[in-house]
């Protein structure tokens, strides 16, 4: 079959075009094969059930369904023990892989293990498999219902996305991270100015794939079906690219956001939404009872160093807590064998288990009413994390450690700054 003619395309149609075998663009309707649906436990009970009735017990390819237990893990409560058990014998049974209590958040988990590739195509139980954009593949989250359906049938149905263009040039400041970047364009086009669009982000080449990961993560929190990150850099060294996986410069887009890094500072979505973005310099002062760093988001070993280096010989401040959760059992062992988590125990850091931990309010660090939390998470809705009386602002790594630090938003000028620099 001759390869589809993808001249003008997106990268978004491009890597649909050729699922498809021909050339589409925005608006049509397509069916594609998966390379991996994955499942998490809180969705894996009406997951099994959809599969077992309607579609009649049948699984196209067990190899290409992943199970992770992760968001309340280990268990908080016996009907959570229940479910996880469940989905843990379903997962043996039938053949998929399964990634237990422990090993770690499933975007990481899927990303590390190598999962998602720059042109495939990975449908998750979850809002934040845009994450796999960060590497070019068309990651995306679904319902239990189209979850199940792929899993049966090892395909999906899709309208292929338009496409809202970020162009982010120059040279981040030192002190600004991916996560400033990342809410920054969230600021520029609000929580629905991306609604089922492809957020195509183009980075400078030296954007680390964790911090791609944060960008394609928090894209959905725009709206939008999938965040691509175009593959440069570090993607390019580590991973295999397709040749046609690039920006076509006659490609057609909805809108253009051009940013410049430069100008960008230290921000904030202030609760009790992800588009309620701030200067960090709005809050300076405000107390804050608890510090999350942790998540798909900001749940790395780089967030993790950033942390460290500002606490370093240092004590969390009398009247806050700090609570560290690495993102992935890979990135718990770096962590400790780097000496990253002596540095954060001897500053007082309390550390979780692998996992979402306290980010959806289930376990692990629930809010009480009227906390302040800073949270290197994604959401900052009321209730996220425990009490409707709470209050979350998201931040960077970074803003995070200095809260821990001061006890307070700020960027106090004893603290030093991480030094940054993207070419
Ligand atoms: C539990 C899951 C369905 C949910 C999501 O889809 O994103 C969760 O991960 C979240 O972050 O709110
Ligand atoms: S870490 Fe938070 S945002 Fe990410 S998958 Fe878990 S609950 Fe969702």
């Amino acid at each position: 079959m001759r390869p589809p003619d993808l001249a003008g395309l997106t990268l978004a149609e491009r890597i649909l075009s050729v699922r498809a075998g021909r050339r589409v663009r925005a608006g049509d309707l397509v069916v594609v094969d998966v390379d991996q649906v994955m499942v998490v436990d809180s969705i894996a009970p009406s997951v099994i059930r959809r599969i077992e009735g309607d579609l009649g017990g049948r699984v196209r390819n067990p190899e290409r369904v992943s199970f992770v237990l992760d968001h309340v893990a280990p268990a908080a409560n016996v009907e959570v023990a229940k479910a996880q058990a469940d989905a843990r014998r379903y997962a043996r049974e039938r053949g998929f892989r399964l990634f237990d209590v422990g090993r770690g958040i499933c975007h990481q988990v899927l990303m590390e293990e190598g999962l998602a590739q720059p042109g495939g195509v990975v449908l998750g139980s979850d809002s934040h498999a845009t994450t796999y954009g960060a590497v070019g593949c068309f990651g995306t989250g679904m319902g239990a219902t189209d979850i199940a359906l792929a899993a049966a049938s090892g395909k999906t149905w899709l309208k292929v996305p338009e496409t809202v263009a970020v162009k982010l040039t120059g040279t981040l400041p030192a002190g600004v991270s991916a996560k400033d970047v990342a809410l920054s364009v969230i600021r520029e086009l609000t929580a629905d100015g991306a609604t089922y669009a492809s957020l195509e982000l183009h980075t400078p080449d030296g954007f680390t794939l964790s911090e791609r990961m944060t960008l394609a993560n928090l894209a959905v929190e725009a709206g939008a079906k999938v965040g691509l990150v175009p593959p440069s850099g570090e993607v390019r060294e580590r991973f295999s690219v397709p040749e046609w996986l690039v920006v076509d410069s006659r490609a057609r887009y909805a809108r253009v956001v051009e940013l410049d890094l430069g100008a960008l500072e230290p921000v904030v979505a202030a609760p009790p939404f992800v588009d309620n973005v701030h200067p960090l310099t709005a809050f300076t002062g405000v107390h804050v009872d608890q510090v999350f760093v942790g998540t798909c988001t900001n749940g790395r070993l780089d967030d993790l160093h950033v942390v460290a280096d500002i606490l370093r010989g240092k004590r969390v401040a009398e009247g806050t807590r700090l609570l560290v959760i690495p993102a992935s059992s890979q990135v718990l062992e770096a962590a400790a064998a780097d000496g990253t988590l002596s540095t954060l125990l001897a500053a007082g850091a309390v550390l979780g288990t692998p996992g979402c931990g306290p980010c959806m309010g289930r376990h692990m660090g629930v809010l009480a009413p009227g906390e302040v939390c800073v949270s290197t998470s994604n959401r900052n809705f009321v209730g996220r994390m425990g009490s409707p009386e709470a209050q979350i602002f998201l931040a960077s790594p970074a803003v995070a450690a200095r809260a821990a630090l001061s006890g307070t938003l700020t960027l106090a000028e004893d603290a030093a700054l991480p030094e940054r620099a993207v070419a």
